[in-house]
């Protein structure tokens, strides 16, 4: 009886885990939020921001939310570290990608590896979370500039690849991911809208596995 309450009672308290991956830049601020989620979420409060160095390798924090367990997998940004991401895909339930918004001369080059991401097959189904990053800083763009700097990057992406003959149906699954899009601004610094990051991730995630079940 012991045994079949014991089980019973585990049954209704199970949480089921779920990973996210925040990717993006060096310096775009990814550790610096994922210190700041744990603050918000746990007991044990992050690290503070003079205390973070640039991350070689990945950093890693876990979170309890109702009936559910979220594991932030926080991957170093440099160029030469940004080869491990794709080791993640896999096994990630969701992708943010955090873009520093007050940094207008590396914004193209977020965009290109944001591109690489968005068009990766692995996570090609997987919800994505775009965050501007640093909204406190006077110098930051908006969440709606973010958007419309990405839109006019990839504008002029396409045009250029329309001249080479690339593949239009590669650049079709890439429209419709951009169209989908969620943009968010937060200061990971400071803590703005880090909560409705969090938010929008505990609901996709449960609603991707939801589909899954389904299937
Ligand atoms: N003003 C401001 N600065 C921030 C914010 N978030 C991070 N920073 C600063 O940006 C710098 C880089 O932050 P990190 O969190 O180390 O960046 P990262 O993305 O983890 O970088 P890598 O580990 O090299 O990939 C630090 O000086 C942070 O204090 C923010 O919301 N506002
Ligand atoms: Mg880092």
């Amino acid at each position: 009886m012991y045994h079949l309450l014991k089980g019973f009672h585990e049954y209704l308290t199970r949480k089921e885990e779920f990973s996210v991956i925040i990717i993006g830049l060096d310096g775009a601020g990814k550790t610096t939020l994922l210190e700041k989620i744990k603050t918000l979420y746990t007991d044990t409060p992050g690290l503070p921001p003079d205390k973070i160095g640039p991350t070689i390798g990945q950093n890693m924090g876990k979170i309890t939310l109702p009936s559910t367990i979220i594991q932030f997998w926080d991957l170093g940004g440099q160029s030469g570290i940004r080869s491990i991401w794709p080791r993640y895909y896999d096994d990630c339930h969701a992708v943010a990608y955090v873009i520093d918004a007050s940094d207008r001369e590396r914004l193209s080059e977020g965009w290109e590896v944001f591109d690489n991401v968005l068009s990766s097959r692995q996570i090609l189904g997987v919800p994505l979370l775009l965050l501007a990053n640093k909204q406190d800083s006077p110098d930051s763009l908006s969440v709606e500039e973010i958007r419309h700097d990405y839109e006019d990057w990839h504008q002029r992406k396409l045009e250029s690849a329309r001249r080479r003959y690339a593949a239009e149906m590669e650049m079709e699954h890439r429209r419709e991911r951009i169209a989908s899009l969620d943009v968010m601004g937060i200061s990971a610094l400071e803590g703005s809208g880090v909560r409705e990051a969090v938010d929008w991730l505990f609901i996709r995630v449960q609603n991707s596995r939801r589909r899954e079940d389904q299937t």
